[in-house]
């Protein structure tokens, strides 16, 4: 507490700081290193006890990871103590394996409201999330929404921008720091709320309505809620917690991949013409309606995807936790410690974890990316070229194209 008064109550001349600063770095190093020896953990810097800003945050512990994911597939973060880096495709597959229905309604009318805009400069997002989320809506309520519905367009608008927050600097403070960032979580549980509350309205409203049906998520947990098991999992609170997630985890993902493959699409005209000669020169699509099936016979579209992925990196960061300790390829790594997935391509990830929504999410990118591509050609916006399309993307939990506008010129 001496040095603590020290430092922060008197006004000590910098000799006195730095040998404080010292004296505490000896006392941790020897406290935190030396305990634990007897157990191998994953090799690394020694971590900073002291905090030292966003902009360290942001430069410098992605500078060091990438410097040293080239060289260690396994190490731990010289930032967050508790972080270990899993780098190459290999060890995070072995990290995490080993231990047209909605087509028929939403693409044809996406590809009508792209028309609407008669080859004028538009911002695709909100046709986009609208498509895509309505999608969700089918899953999990049985029907889809009119795009001007008020319940459905606050719902988007939610979905998609729940994303910034979640992915602040700060909220991934409070992912390492819970006590001390839990104002910020509020304002975002504030966010999820609205959410909910409107799942939660529409629940009420479908067993008044005629078009329930048993195919879609509220019926099937419903009624496994009522099979009997009164401790199971399957109480109100877990299915607006589903609800409200699979809203957020699969709109502004989905979405953000598809605008920026169109984006990549004005951006790269030679690349968008060997796609257009690619879907026409296709005798089994043709003009009629893409389906799911026809992915295997299109495999440069399946690279144009594969590649918009890989460069759009939707969501950047995962961080678990592990539940228990665990020994991998050798190091042991804590339980509650927290591990990073780097790898060269697999942006769904893998493992117990890995996106619920992979599949879905794999049709809906072909089906929209495809058929958009069928229809239109995109073109930057009128007095813009090519090379000036600002590829920079909002970082939130998923990163996502900032605004901007295109043209959707029909082609058929
Ligand atoms: C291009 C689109 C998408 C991408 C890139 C993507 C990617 C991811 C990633 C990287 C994760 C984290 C996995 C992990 O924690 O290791 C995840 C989780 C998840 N995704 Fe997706 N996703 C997409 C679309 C979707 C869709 C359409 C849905 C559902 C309707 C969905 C539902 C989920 C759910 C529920 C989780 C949580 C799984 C869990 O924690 O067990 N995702 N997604």
């Amino acid at each position: 507490f001496y040095m603590v008064d020290l430092l922060f109550l008197q006004s000590p001349d910098t000799i006195t700081v730095l040998c404080t600063v010292g004296v505490l770095l000896v006392f941790y190093v020897l406290f935190s290193s030396f305990a634990n020896r007897q157990i191998k953990e994953p090799l690394g810097p020694w971590p900073l006890p002291v905090i030292v800003g966003l902009t360290f945050y942001t430069f410098f512990f992605f500078f060091v990871m990438a410097f040293i994911s080239a060289f260690k597939e396994v190490w731990t973060s010289i930032y967050i103590p508790l972080v270990v880096v899993f780098a190459g495709h290999k060890t995070i597959k072995q990290a995490l394996v080993h231990h047209d229905a909605f087509s028929e309604t939403e693409v044809p009318q996406i590809i009508q409201d792209l028309k609407l805009t008669h080859g004028k400069g538009f911002d695709p997002a909100q046709p986009v999330n609208n498509s895509v989320s309505n999608i969700i809506c089918s899953i999990v309520y049985g029907n889809r929404f009119e795009y001007d519905d008020p319940i459905f367009t606050s719902m988007v608008e939610r979905a998609t921008q729940n994303s910034k927050p979640l992915g602040c600097p700060s909220m991934q403070l409070y992912n390492f720091f819970p006590r001390l960032f839990r104002l910020h979580m509020c304002l975002s549980i504030l966010a999820t709320d609205e959410v909910k509350t409107h799942a939660s309205y529409k629940l009420t409203s479908h067993f008044k309505s005629d078009c329930f049906y048993d195919k879609h998520i509220i019926f099937i947990f419903i009624a496994c809620k009522e099979s009997g098991n009164m401790n199971s999992h399957y109480h109100d609170d877990n299915l607006l917690v589903t609800v409200s997630n699979l809203f957020s985890a699969g709109t502004d993902t989905t979405s953000s991949s598809i605008r920026y493959g169109l984006l990549l699409m004005a951006k790269n005209p030679t690349i968008q013409g060997k796609e257009h000669n690619n879907l026409d020169m296709n005798r089994v699509v043709g003009s009629r309606q893409v389906w799911v099936e026809d992915r295997k016979n299109l495999p440069y579209t399946d690279a144009v995807i594969h590649e918009i992925q890989r460069m759009s990196i939707t969501i950047p960061m995962i961080l678990h936790r592990t539940t228990r300790d665990v020994t991998f390829q050798d190091y042991f790594i804590k339980k509650d410690g927290h591990f990073k997935k780097r790898d060269a391509f697999i942006p769904f990830s893998a493992g117990a974890r890995a996106c619920a929504g992979e599949s879905l999410a794999r049709m809906e990118l072909f089906l929209f990316f495809t058929s958009l591509l069928q229809h239109f050609s995109f073109t930057p916006p009128p007095g813009v070229k090519e090379d000036e399309l600002n590829l920079t993307q909002n970082v939130g939990i998923t990163l996502s194209p900032s605004p901007h506008k295109r043209c959707a010129i029909s082609r058929v």
